[in-house]
């Protein structure tokens, strides 16, 4: 299997009130091309620190990461804005959707500022987005206009603007009713599917049941690891039982 992100060494702190916070423990870990991949572990642990250090959201204290061969911990202020454009898409629990943009025009933020290509052409990928995330009925609302599963879908559209290789998630689901995560669980499953890597970091049962691998975060450091068959191919009861079985034997 290919890998798309790869880290050696991983360590970050945060000085917290005169004391070194170790979040990242020289954490080694590989993700893969084409995966539905998830991060779970218990409140604290470490998963959005690890996100940000994975998606150059954020620096590592010490060690490596690279993602796409590139070594994202060396970059420049400019250059990792590039990379961030060019590689990495992210949603999260809040929307953050501009309040006073249409769909249409928060989707079509980020893609402005793509070298090399024209408004219209950002215009017709925003179109063609707003038809796979089901929302292209709703391209001049105003946010306040939209459901909490609607506007999510905005974020993902907006998100995949500049088709990044990567699109990271930090709770996807956490501000949605069940039936509106579901939705945005098999839409991410769809994307994932048709070739978007997707790396989720979740306390969501339902979305890592989505998931071809689930890796476990316990005080910083990988616990352990679960590949799942595919989604399609095992039934979920079965995908269900395997998964809690494994959850609780990591203490979850
Ligand atoms: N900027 C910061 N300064 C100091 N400490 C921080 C900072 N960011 C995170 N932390 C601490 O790092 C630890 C890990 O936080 P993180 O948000 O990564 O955990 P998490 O596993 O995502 O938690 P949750 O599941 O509750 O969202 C926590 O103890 C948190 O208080």
């Amino acid at each position: 299997m290919k890998t798309i992100i790869e880290t050696s060494n991983l360590c970050k702190s945060y000085a917290s009130e005169g004391q070194q916070l170790h979040v990242l423990r020289n954490i080694d870990l590989e993700i893969y091309d084409g995966q539905f991949t998830v991060i779970m572990g218990p409140s604290g642990s470490g998963k959005s620190t690890l996100l940000y250090m994975l998606s150059g959201m954020d620096t590592a204290t010490s060690g490596t990461v690279s993602v796409c061969g590139e070594p994202v911990h060396k970059k420049k202020d400019r250059d990792t804005a590039r990379f961030r454009q060019e590689t990495a898409g992210f949603i999260f629990q809040q929307m953050n959707l501009l309040s006073h943009l249409t769909c249409f025009e928060n989707i079509c933020t980020a893609g402005y500022l793509k070298k090399g290509r024209s408004k219209k052409e950002t215009h017709q990928e925003a179109r063609e987005l707003t038809e796979r995330t089901g929302i292209s009925d709703l391209s001049r609302r105003l946010p306040s206009q939209m459901s909490g599963g609607q506007q999510q879908r905005c974020a993902i559209a907006r998100a995949l603007i500049n088709r990044p290789k990567i699109l990271f998630a930090d709770e996807p689901t956490g501000a949605l009713n069940s039936a509106s995560g579901k939705e945005i669980l098999d839409l991410l499953y769809s994307l994932c599917r048709a070739g978007q890597n997707i790396l989720v970091v979740t306390h969501d049962l339902k979305a890592a049941l989505r998931a071809d691998r689930i890796l476990y975060l316990k005080d910083g450091k990988i616990e352990g690891e679960l590949s799942l068959p595919p989604y399609e191919e095992a039934g979920a009861p079965v995908r269900e039982k395997q998964l809690i079985g494994w959850l609780s034997g990591m203490g979850w």
